[in-house]
């Protein structure tokens, strides 16, 4: 007899909410994907798609901007509603959350109860545009699934074990007792493709590796040993690279200039480094790196440019933390899909034996990297979700 209960994974963005079904199988590790989609635009002008895992679409609905689910709450309940509907009672005996910061102590999923999750609201201030809306999404869970496993996976667990050095910033010690650390991110992702690499080259990582994580948020992840050494974002997922609408790496005197010479606001210079900066401040245009790519103006080309320099500015440090690079993997929105980034990401890096192979990489193939190649350059597609229900999984045994 099969097991009826089923895992509901929610990852809660600034103005989105993506889910995804899982079936519980007989053994441990059987998790068989239902379903997965998202509602983009919340608040906004939403767009809610759900697809089955081979791509057949569910249910797809637009609204124009003001009407439609307003918060995550009315996104949540629009979602079970349509499951309702369309596939009757199920019982969902477990909710995995994506929480971004877990702050210097949470090292692995956990249970959430009263008391992580008032823990986990001191940590708004250092993910604004992630923590909140994690939040929000794991109330409108317990609202709506009061008998249901609440479990809490966070994009810093995986980076957690980091020797002190990449750990800090070089401030007063007591800043950095009180948590003012660089603890990374997109570690759920990371933690994904280094587990698909397992499988695709098990010696490889074993050995030296940097994964680029290039979607709306973008970082890099250093590892040694299957395990994260180093990441680009730190305290905050500002820091690093260029993103969407995030400033990546900057001065902290260009914050004192705003203050002092322009007299901005704490408010006013988070919107400006988180919303206002990145591909969109450069380019003036737009986030959304395909739409960079289309229109092709100069401010859009620069705006790339400055992406893809950082990204190999990067690599390059990393490469020299590590002592080499046995390989590099790409992964997210703009890494797996974007073939000629991927190419100027990995132009003239035949000095530290990196050579793409243009051919497998048009061709979107795993393995992008020259037969003449020392290091393995390879692309693969990440899956959060994947890494939340199987952590929601193992916390329910
Ligand atoms: N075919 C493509 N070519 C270039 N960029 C792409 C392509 N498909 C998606 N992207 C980019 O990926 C980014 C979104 O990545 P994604 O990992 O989905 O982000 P997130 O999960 O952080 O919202 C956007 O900038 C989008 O333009
Ligand atoms: C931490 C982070 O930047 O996440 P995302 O890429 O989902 O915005
Ligand atoms: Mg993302």
């Amino acid at each position: 007899m099969t097991d009826p209960r089923h895992i509901l994974t929610l990852n809660a963005g600034s103005s989105s909410l993506k889910v995804s079904l899982w079936h519980l199988g007989e053994t441990p590790d059987a998790l068989e994907e239902l379903a997965r989609g998202q509602i983009e635009g919340v608040g906004d002008a939403p767009h809610f798609v759900l697809k089955k895992p081979d791509g057949t679409l569910l249910a797809e609905n637009s609204w124009p901007a003001g009407q439609g689910p307003g918060t995550h709450k009315q996104a949540l309940d629009l979602i079970l509603d349509w499951k309702r509907d369309h596939v009757g009672a199920l019982e969902i005996a477990a909710i995995g959350h994506r929480v971004v910061h877990g702050g210097p102590y949470i090292t692995e999923p956990t249970v959430l109860d009263d008391e992580i999750l008032t823990r986990l609201e001191t940590y708004v201030p250092l993910a604004p545009l992630h923590q909140p809306h994690n939040i929000r999404g794991i109330q409108a869970a317990q609202h709506a699934f009061p008998d249901a496993l609440q479990v809490a996976c966070f994009d810093t667990a995986f980076h957690r074990r980091h020797p002190w050095v990449n750990d800090t910033y070089a401030l007063p010690r007591e800043l950095y007792r009180e948590g003012v650390r660089r603890y990374g991110f997109h570690g759920l992702s990371y933690e994904y493709v280094a587990g698909e690499l397992r499988h695709l080259a098990p010696e490889t990582l074993k050995g030296r590796v940097v994964i680029a994580h290039l979607g709306n948020g973008a970082s890099l992840c250093a590892m040694e040993n299957g395990r994260s050494i180093d990441c680009t974002l730190g305290f905050t997922a500002l820091d690093g690279l260029a993103m969407g609408t995030r400033c990546g790496q900057l001065d902290p005197g260009v914050v004192l200039y705003l203050i002092e010479e322009k007299g901005m606001n704490a408010k006013g210079i988070s919107d400006l480094l988180y919303k206002q900066s990145g591909l969109k401040g450069l380019s003036g245009l737009s986030h959304d790196m395909r739409t960079l790519e289309e229109v092709g103006t100069p401010e859009a080309q620069g705006a790339i440019a400055y992406f893809v320099n950082r990204i190999r500015r990067e690599i390059g440090a990393m490469a020299a933390l590590l002592g080499g690079l046995d390989a590099l993997v790409f992964a997210g929105g703009i890494g797996e899909n974007d073939v000629t980034l991927r190419a100027r990401v990995c132009e003239n890096f035949e000095w530290m034996g990196l050579i793409l192979d243009p051919l497998r990489n048009g061709a979107r193939e795993t393995c992008v990297s020259a037969e003449t190649s020392k290091v393995g350059v390879y692309v693969i597609p990440t899956n959060e979700e994947a890494m939340i229900a199987a952590h929601t999984r193992a916390l329910m045994t």
